[in-house]
This record gives C-alpha cells, sequence and structure tokens, in this order.
C-alpha cells in the first residue's frame, strides 16, 4: 500500500499539540553518530544512511522486534551527560520546526544512565550518572530548548514493563521534579510480557495518584482491550498510550467514550509495530473520529519510523477522510487532556483558538 505523506497540511501544523513521543526514540541520527565516535562506541554504520539501515524500517515488525532497534544506538547516548542534555535540546528544535506549539515527551531515565540502575542498561561499564541527574540534565536541554526555539516542552518519566523494581523511584523522580519540566509518569515497553512483580508498577501508580503526579499508561497497543481495562481502573490512568485494542470491548469503550477518556493514537507507529492491521481503512482512529472520541495525533519515535508529525497527519488525511475542521478538534482534545497545569491549558488553548479562527468552546 502507498503511504505518501500529504504536502498542504503545513498551515494546519502551524500550532499543534503531541502527547506522546519517546525522547530516546527521537534522536537525530548525527548525534548518534556524533557521540558514538567521540566516545568509541561501535554502531552498525559511520553514515546517516548507513545507520538508518539498521534503525529505521518501514515495513511491519512486531511490538517486540521494533523495540531491539532501541539497542543499535542507546549504547552512544547513555551515560553521556552532554549526549544526554544534547538530544533533549535537539528535541525541541525538531518540534519547533514541525509546528508543534507543545510537546510532552517520554523517557526512561533509568535507561539513559550508568549509575544507580540494576541492572546497568545497554551493556555499559558502571559510570556515574544516575537516573537522578538524567533528569536534570533533560530538564536542562528541554527548558534551553523553549528559550530558543519558542515552543513549550513538558516531560514525562516512563517505568518500563519489564523492570518493576524501577518504577517506586520511577514515581519518586516525578515528584522530585514536578515544578521543573516533569508533567507525568507513564509505563512503556512490551505489553505481553508476564511481569512476575506486577504490584511493584501498582504500587508505584497508587503513589502517584496520592501525590497528584498525572498518569499514562501504554496499553492495548499489541495487547489486547483487558489491558486498556487495567491501565483504566487499576493504574488509574488519566490517558491511554495507543489504546487500539478497547474497540475489541465495546462495553469497556462505551465507558471510556463516557468518561472522555482520552487516547494518545500514533498512526504510523501502529502499521509499523503491527499494532493494528495494514490495512489503514481498518484503523481504530477511524471509528474515533466517528465517535467524537477524545483522543490525539503523534509521531511515537520518529527516529525508528523515519518520520515527522506530518507523516501521521498525511497518513489519516490521505488513508481516512480527515478534514480540517477533525485536525482541529485533535489538537483541542490534546490541549485539554494535556497534563499542564490548568492555568497555562488555557493559555494553550487561547492560543490554538486563536490559530485556528475559532471562538473559545466551539469545539
Ligand atoms: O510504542 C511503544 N510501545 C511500548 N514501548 C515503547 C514504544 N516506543 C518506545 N517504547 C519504549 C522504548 C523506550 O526505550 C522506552 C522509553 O522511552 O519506551
Amino acid at each position: 500500500m502507498e503511504h505518501g505523506v500529504a504536502s498542504d497540511l503545513a498551515p494546519l501544523l502551524d500550532v499543534a499539540v503531541e502527547l506522546h513521543v519517546h525522547l530516546d526514540g527521537a534522536i537525530r541520527p548525527e548525534t548518534i553518530l556524533y557521540f558514538g565516535k567521540k566516545r568509541g562506541i561501535p554502531l552498525p554504520g559511520n553514515t546517516v544512511e548507513e545507520l538508518l539501515k539498521y534503525v529505521s524500517y518501514d515495513t511491519p515488525l512486531t511490538l517486540p522486534q521494533f523495540l531491539e532497534k532501541f539497542n543499535y544506538y542507546m549504547p552512544a547516548i547513555a551515560g553521556d551527560r552532554e549526549a544526554v542534555r544534547r538530544i533533549a535540546y535537539e528535541f525541541v528544535e525538531t518540534k519547533a520546526k514541525e509546528g508543534i506549539a507543545y510537546v510532552e515527551v517520554r523517557y526512561s531515565p533509568h535507561l539513559l544512565a550508568n549509575a544507580g540502575v540494576d541492572p546497568i542498561p545497554w551493556g555499559q561499564a558502571e559510570g556515574d550518572l544516575t537516573p537522578d541527574e538524567v533528569v536534570q540534565l533533560v530538564n536542562q536541554g528541554l527548558q534551553d530548548g523553549e528559550r530558543d526555539f519558542h515552543i513549550k516542552a513538558r516531560s514525562i518519566l516512563c517505568c518500563m514493563r519489564h523492570m518493576p523494581s524501577w518504577s517506586p523511584e520511577v514515581v519518586e523522580l516525578c515528584k522530585k521534579y514536578r515544578n521543573d519540566s516533569v508533567v507525568a509518569v507513564d509505563l512503556a515497553g512490551d505489553e505481553s510480557l508476564k511481569v512476575e512483580n506486577y504490584s511493584e508498577h501498582k504500587k508505584a501508580y497508587e503513589e502517584a495518584e496520592r501525590c497528584g503526579i498525572h498518569r499514562t499508561v501504554h496499553a492495548g497497543e499489541a495487547g489486547p482491550a483487558a489491558m486498556v481495562k487495567e491501565a483504566v481502573y487499576v493504574l488509574k490512568a488519566e490517558r491511554v498510550g495507543h489504546g487500539y485494542h478497547v474497540l475489541e470491548d465495546p462495553e469497556l469503550y462505551k465507558e471510556l467514550l463516557k468518561i472522555k477518556m482520552h487516547f494518545e493514537v500514533c498512526p504510523w507507529s501502529s502499521y509499523l509495530t503491527g499494532a493494528c492491521s495494514p490495512d489503514f481503512s481498518k484503523h481504530p482512529v477511524i471509528q474515533f473520529k466517528k465517535d467524537r472520541a477524545n483522543y490525539s495525533l503523534n509521531t511515537d519515535d520518529p527516529l525508528i519510523f523515519n518520520s515527522t508529525i506530518d507523516k501521521d497527519y498525511g497518513i489519516v488525511k490521505e488513508h481516512m477522510g480527515f478534514t480540517e475542521e477533525e485536525f482541529k478538534r485533535v489538537n483541542i482534545n490534546a490541549a485539554q487532556s494535556s497534563f499542564l497545569p490548568e492555568k497555562e491549558k488555557q493559555e494553550l488553548l487561547n492560543k490554538l483558538y486563536k490559530a485556528y479562527g475559532m471562538v473559545p468552546n466551539a469545539s
């Protein structure tokens, strides 16, 4: 199937909101090559083209196969202070160029550290960069980016499905840095994994709720509707990452429509991770649109999917009949479901209403 990008989306994307994108899935290939060379860390290629041959792809894999891609390049970035700060800074620049006015970017502090983390990820030797300092460096990079590129960027800290022992610290970091760029906790990774100590994720999410830390959870991406149910009713997620398979449980879907649960939809990602049928005419977001559900459109891992936000907008426009009116509604819903404090959320909404030529509350 042809998956082209519409070329006439630029004005629509002048002021957009993105809520689901992984920092470690959005690194510039040039930056990976720079730090690989500087640190003497072997990579599968010496040029952008060579590296991307391994790291990015354009025909569907499974979710676990897709997650393997991080192994190729994370050793070049993890454990290096300059690299961690720079990827956050460059991320903001990239999003500003794409016309994003507000972005929530997520990552696992543990997967960028090389100290105070067990096991030390990516086969790194032990160093002295802890998850706590990773968060400080990302915050600094994001804030420098906000200042230089004039958009707003906040972060979400990820717990990882296969590492329940990291989750309590992730929530502690959310608490510590809640007034300093961090707005929420997430649970990412392979949903199909049976985690032995799932109760640690649950306890961590209970603590997040108790402390008023916002919560999103990857669920119903590759996994079944039951994962979405668990995310919402056990982990008390306020948004669902992906959530496509919720449609397999019509009762649950109806309930979630009623409470206006937000789904962070990533169209091109859903094709490449095998989360949804490769036939775009059967994509769950078509149903979401029909039902005027609360959802956003996002890139997820643009390095690996070799994409920008207009790839995702282009797909839904060309293959799913999205109109300008729906794009506006989607972005207003995204702003409304963002994890910004109320006053800043209103400011963002006003910016969108103005850019879209709309009267407030007319969505
Ligand atoms: O689409 C995804 N589903 C589940 N986990 C994901 C996805 N994209 C990235 N991740 C994982 C791999 C990253 O290292 C981690 C934190 O960003 O989150």
